[in-house]
């Protein structure tokens, strides 16, 4: 299939999909917002801030020229942070071409609406162009490097997600098609809350026992609210639910769980962001998810201690005293 693919956002993960679409034969133009960094990248093959030592196949050209990347393309994919998506699709808006897809990569919601990606991208365009959400358990590193990786990508047009999915599938990436957007966004918003709240945990040193009841009760929550939204069971068991919220729970490669190391010790978000230098999703997710909580009435008390360490109500040993105390209940996953 010959295709050219424009990736929108420079970052660790708009690189790492770049390398893959490249790598699988598609011309790529992979655009970030910093003319000199995306010189510098085509200039040394690499991008040595956000993913130093993957090499960009030769199918791979770095540009800082928007419009000429969009008109080059047949399809974008889109990897800002999710808080940048709706100014990035309003800014490519009149670059678009009739019948020109995207795929939006970004693992959040909207800060103050809750929005889903989904969402934000109907807001900005209606239906007037194919598009779908890529998500699952993908460290950028170990897909910039080639090691075996496998995600969704679901879209209401499934016959779109799955032509996507081809361009990437290969060369030990797996790529899975669904239809279920909103259980592949929520999946991928709202773990990264509960990495934080297991590098919480894991920075207190509360051990495998307490590790591996935080990620399975988290699921359960996370389940809840995506099934209440419309979502399928099924999806949060897979790669964009399960999948990812054990990668990002259990690795330090997560931005998101070392936010909660770093908690751990006193330190404060800003402090943490600062050290982490990256984007760290849970932080602008945590009091979305909670808002949808609250509006499809599902409790999500794991979700509520994170966001309360996050807004400093909570320090984070009372978060885990909140939790511990919570009154004995049947085991329920899924109402
Ligand atoms: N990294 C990973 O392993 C994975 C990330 N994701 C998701 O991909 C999305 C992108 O994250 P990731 O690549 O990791 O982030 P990074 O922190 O690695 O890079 C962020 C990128 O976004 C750009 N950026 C930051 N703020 C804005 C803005 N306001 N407008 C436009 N561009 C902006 C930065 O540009 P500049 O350098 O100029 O500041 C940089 O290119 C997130 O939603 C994340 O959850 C999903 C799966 C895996
Ligand atoms: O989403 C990711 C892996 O699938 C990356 O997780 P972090 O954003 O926590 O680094």
């Amino acid at each position: 299939m010959t295709n050219a693919t424009a990736v929108i956002g420079a970052g660790s993960f708009g690189t790492s999909l770049a390398i893959q679409l490249a790598r699988r034969g598609s011309t790529t133009l992979l655009w970030g917002r910093n003319a000199d960094k995306l010189a510098a990248m085509q200039e040394a093959r690499e991008n040595a801030q956000y993913l130093p030592g993957c090499h960009f196949p030769v199918k791979l050209a770095a540009t800082a020229d928007l419009p000429g990347a969009v008109d080059a393309a047949d399809d974008l994919l889109i990897a800002t942070p999710s808080h940048a998506l709706r100014a990035t699709l309003e800014q490519l808006k009149p670059m678009l071409r009739e019948g020109q897809g995207l795929i939006a990569a970004c693992k959040g919601l909207e800060p103050n609406t809750g929005k889903l990606v989904h969402e934000v991208i109907e807001d900005v365009y209606g239906s007037s162009r194919p598009f779908g959400v890529l998500s699952g358990p993908t460290f950028a590193k170990e897909l910039g490097i080639g090691l075996p990786t496998a995600v969704t990508i679901a879209s209401a047009d499934e016959a779109y997600a799955e032509n996507f999915a081809r361009l990437l599938h290969g060369d030990g990436f797996r790529a899975y098609w669904s239809e279920d957007l909103v259980g592949v966004e929520i999946g991928g918003a709202a773990k990264n809350v509960m990495a934080i709240g297991v590098g919480i945990a894991d920075g207190l040193s509360l051990g495998a026992n307490t590790r591996a009841a935080l990620i399975t009760r988290g699921l359960a929550e996370i389940m809840r609210l995506a099934i209440a939204m419309g979502g399928k069971a099924e999806t949060l068991m897979g790669l964009a639910g399960m999948g990812d919220l054990v990668l990002t729970c259990t690795d330090n490669q997560s931005r998101n769980r070392r936010m909660g190391l770093l908690l751990a010790q006193n330190r404060s978000v800003d402090e943490a962001i600062a050290e982490i230098q990256q984007v760290v999703e849970g932080v602008k997710a945590a009091p979305e998810v909670l808002r949808l909580a609250q509006r499809y009435e599902v409790d999500m008390p794991i979700t509520a201690a994170v966001h309360g360490v996050l807004i400093g109500r909570l320090s984070a040993v009372e978060a885990v005293n909140l939790l511990a105390t919570r009154p004995a209940r049947a085991e329920v996953v899924a109402d």
